[in-house]
């Protein structure tokens, strides 16, 4: 049985091992927030390795079993958590359901996909949190929905001060299976970056909200 720092870095190997993590500092991403980053962390690509995927689907469902036993389904923010939330929901044998980012403009109308009751305690899955923004909004769509969320775990975090305020702001609970720092370690343990990105991430990380602006 690996213990949590173990599980934080084999997760970070996997998703290094499936060249997940892009470094791009000349041309940096734009993420979801509209912040510029040195780096991307593309957790879909882990879903077209069957190793890989059910090492965390395990992962986050014992996570689930652990901390939160009583919850009566599982639900995903889309797009990220769509299919890791499918795969552990079908693991623990639990409801599935996602939402969108704002309601569909045909069909049903829906934001919410799927089938939950109001009062049903659920547990919220994403693939990642940068600032949290992505994530909180389906907190606020599911209790404005009379849904209880009992928390929330996700893949990776870049655990950034932002994003801690942003859920103990709502009353959030968040559990991780890995994050930054367990990833640039085992990254230079590997040789997959050098000191010297290393140090040029750090200048970054200072000021994630206006870096490269
Ligand atoms: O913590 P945040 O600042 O909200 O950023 C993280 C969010 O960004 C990504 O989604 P994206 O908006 O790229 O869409 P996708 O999931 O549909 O790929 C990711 O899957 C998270 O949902
Ligand atoms: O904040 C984001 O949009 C974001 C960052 C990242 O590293 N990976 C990702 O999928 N989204």
């Amino acid at each position: 049985m690996l213990n949590n720092e173990d599980i934080t870095k084999r997760i970070a190997e996997l998703l290094l091992e499936a060249q997940a993590i892009k470094l791009s500092p000349d041309k940096p991403f734009q993420w979801s927030s509209g912040w510029l980053s040195p780096i991307y962390c593309d957790n879909r690509v882990a879903l077209s390795y069957p190793d890989t995927r059910t090492f965390i689907k395990k992962t986050l469902a014992e996570l689930i079993k652990r901390e939160y036993p009583d919850v009566q389904a599982v639900v995903g923010v889309a797009t990220g958590g769509i299919a890791q939330g499918a795969l552990v929901a079908d693991l623990l044998e639990l409801p599935f359901a996602y939402v969108r980012p704002e309601p569909k403009k045909h069909g049903m109308g829906n934001q919410i996909e799927g089938r939950l009751e109001k009062g049903q305690p659920v547990i919220i899955i994403e693939d990642l949190i940068s600032t949290g923004g992505s994530s909180l909004k389906v907190v606020d769509v599911l209790r404005e929905a009379g849904i209880e969320v009992a928390g929330m775990v996700a893949i990776f975090t870049y655990g950034f001060e932002i994003a801690a305020n942003n859920f103990k702001e709502k009353n959030v609970k968040l559990s991780t299976i890995s994050n930054y720092n367990a990833l640039i370690e085992t990254a230079l343990e590997h040789n997959y970056v050098t000191e010297s990105q290393v140090e040029s991430l750090s200048a970054w990380r200072v000021a994630p909200d206006s870096w490269g602006k």
